[in-house]
């Protein structure tokens, strides 16, 4: 069958991508529906071969869907022409029933009418090429597609609504105005300056500055994308591995009476409060030959450094051995950061006539029912606390922004200890480009690459 002519892609424009693009939108869970996406120039010339006549835009209409006079399926068709639609080209949606084999002949009447298939996060990528969003808003939607806990659901959906650009775009603002007054300066380099003005300078690039620290230090962005860090750790045969399955529900880790079972780092998620948590098991803590358990020991060790939280497991005998002095014998105090640990006294159901635990320490049992019921509301009211403190607020949650932000933040700590107005304001010139690198105002093509390169087909 001839193709019809306008089907081609028309010579690309600022908004238009390279061709027809098509992808699964829906996700490979087995389902009743699968919904295809189409966009490109000249799609709504495939959509009429496919379909007949164009339905109206942006409502959803019964179509049977044919290809070289075979029909392939009876599908819901969605069209979207231009600019009114997620990438701002003219674009289609096909609600196919889910079989692989409807899939495989729709895919393959597409690619007989020049389509191809999208790249990951062909179809974001082209909305930001043609301004439906900037780049940290697209990276939102791939946040919120991974999104598998309530926090991380939040976060995206507030940096999808701007929230994080529209705090950069006040930032380039800004410095945009400081720059304005040294360019201002500069014609005027021999004249004398009133010293208000050297001071007004100063003051607003430090608030600047450490209204930057503020952002790049607070840590619920990354605890939300990579979950609270919580580290079982002590002596062997503490009951670490023990607690871990006991608070996941699961039989992950090997349990056994031998002391000295784990070896490796074991991690396990959970979701306490809607936030992600990361459980991490280690080898029991002790001088060992065994060259083995001591690379768990090394490890061990190197994961309570990189701890949001330690639990430091007390077994009953080591608690025994010196009173209410509790230490554990093996597992030296110089290990654990005193800010980020939480005593917990294990097996408390081996120790019904011991005293009660000292003040800040909890008491569990893995045995017996309820008996880490203390343990869980400890961990959720650390969550809820972190929440509360940096609610609303918007967070920075990639390595991408981390890295724009921390430059912005020099070149205008550098403009700040900068002679000369010209020195000023290439620094300033330097600290806004960081910032549009990370808006994607600056050098859009470098970062899209490796933005859109974690999105997944379809998206
Ligand atoms: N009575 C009692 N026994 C427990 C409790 N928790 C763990 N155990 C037992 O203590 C022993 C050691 O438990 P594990 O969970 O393997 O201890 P661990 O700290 O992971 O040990 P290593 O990996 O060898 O360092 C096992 O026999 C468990 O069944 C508890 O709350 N009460
Ligand atoms: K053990
Ligand atoms: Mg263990």
């Amino acid at each position: 069958m001839p193709l019809p002519t306008t089907q081609q892609p028309a010579a690309a424009t600022t908004t238009e991508g390279d061709g027809v693009i098509y992808a699964l939108a829906t996700g490979p869970v087995a389902g009743a529906i699968a919904v295809l996406r189409v966009s490109g120039q000249g799609c709504g010339d495939m959509l009429r071969h496919l379909c007949g006549a164009l339905p109206p835009a942006r409502m959803a209409s019964l179509r049977s869907v044919r290809w070289r006079g075979e029909l392939l399926d009876e599908a819901l068709v969605l069209w979207f022409p231009s600019p009114r639609s997620y990438t701002g080209e003219d674009s289609f949606e096909l609600h196919l029933h889910a079989s692989p084999a409807i899939m495989a002949r729709v895919a393959e009447a597409l690619e007989g009418l020049g389509a191809r298939q999208a790249e990951a996060g062909e179809f974001t990528r082209r909305a930001v090429m043609a301004g439906r969003m900037d780049i940290l808003q697209a990276e939102a939607i791939a946040d919120l597609v991974a999104a598998e806990t309530e926090s991380q659901r939040q976060q995206a959906l507030r940096q999808k609504e701007g929230v994080l650009g529209q705090l950069y775009e006040r930032w380039t603002e800004q410095i945009k105005s400081l720059l304005a007054s040294q360019e201002a300066l500069i014609d005027f380099a021999d004249e004398e300056l009133p010293p208000e003005t050297e001071q007004r300078l100063q003051q607003a690039l430090h608030a600047l500055a450490s209204e930057m620290d503020a952002h790049l230090s607070n840590p619920l962005g990354r605890l939300t994308r990579e979950g609270l860090h919580v580290v079982l750790a002590g002596p062997p045969n503490a009951g670490k591995s023990s607690l871990l399955n006991a608070l996941t529900g699961d039989d992950t880790a090997i349990v056994t009476a031998v002391p000295g079972t784990t070896r490796d780092l074991l991690h396990a998620d959970i979701v306490i409060e809607g936030m992600k948590v990361r459980l991490t098991d280690t080898a029991g803590l002790r001088t060992t030959t065994d060259m083995v358990e001591a690379e768990g020991v090394k490890r061990a060790k190197h994961a309570l450094e990189g701890a949001d939280l330690v639990l430091r497991l007390v077994p009953p005998q080591a608690a025994q051995h010196k009173g209410s002095q509790v230490e554990a014998a093996e597992d030296g105090d110089n290990h654990f950061p005193p800010e980020r640990t939480i005593m917990v006294m294990s097996k408390s159901d081996l120790r019904p006539a011991a005293p009660p635990p000292p003040p800040h320490a909890l008491s569990i049992s893995t045995v017996t029912p309820g008996g880490l019921e203390g343990l869980k509301q400890c961990l959720a009211q650390r969550v809820r606390a972190l929440g509360a403190q940096h609610q609303a607020s918007a967070l920075l949650t990639r390595a991408r922004h981390q890295a724009g932000i921390q430059a912005a933040k020099t070149h205008l700590l550098q403009a700040a200890s900068a002679p000369l107005p010209e020195l000023r304001a290439e620094e300033l010139r330097m600290g806004m480009e960081a910032i549009g690198r990370v808006t994607g105002r600056v050098g859009v093509e470098d970062v899209l690459d490796s933005v859109f390169s974690s999105f997944c087909i379809g998206k």
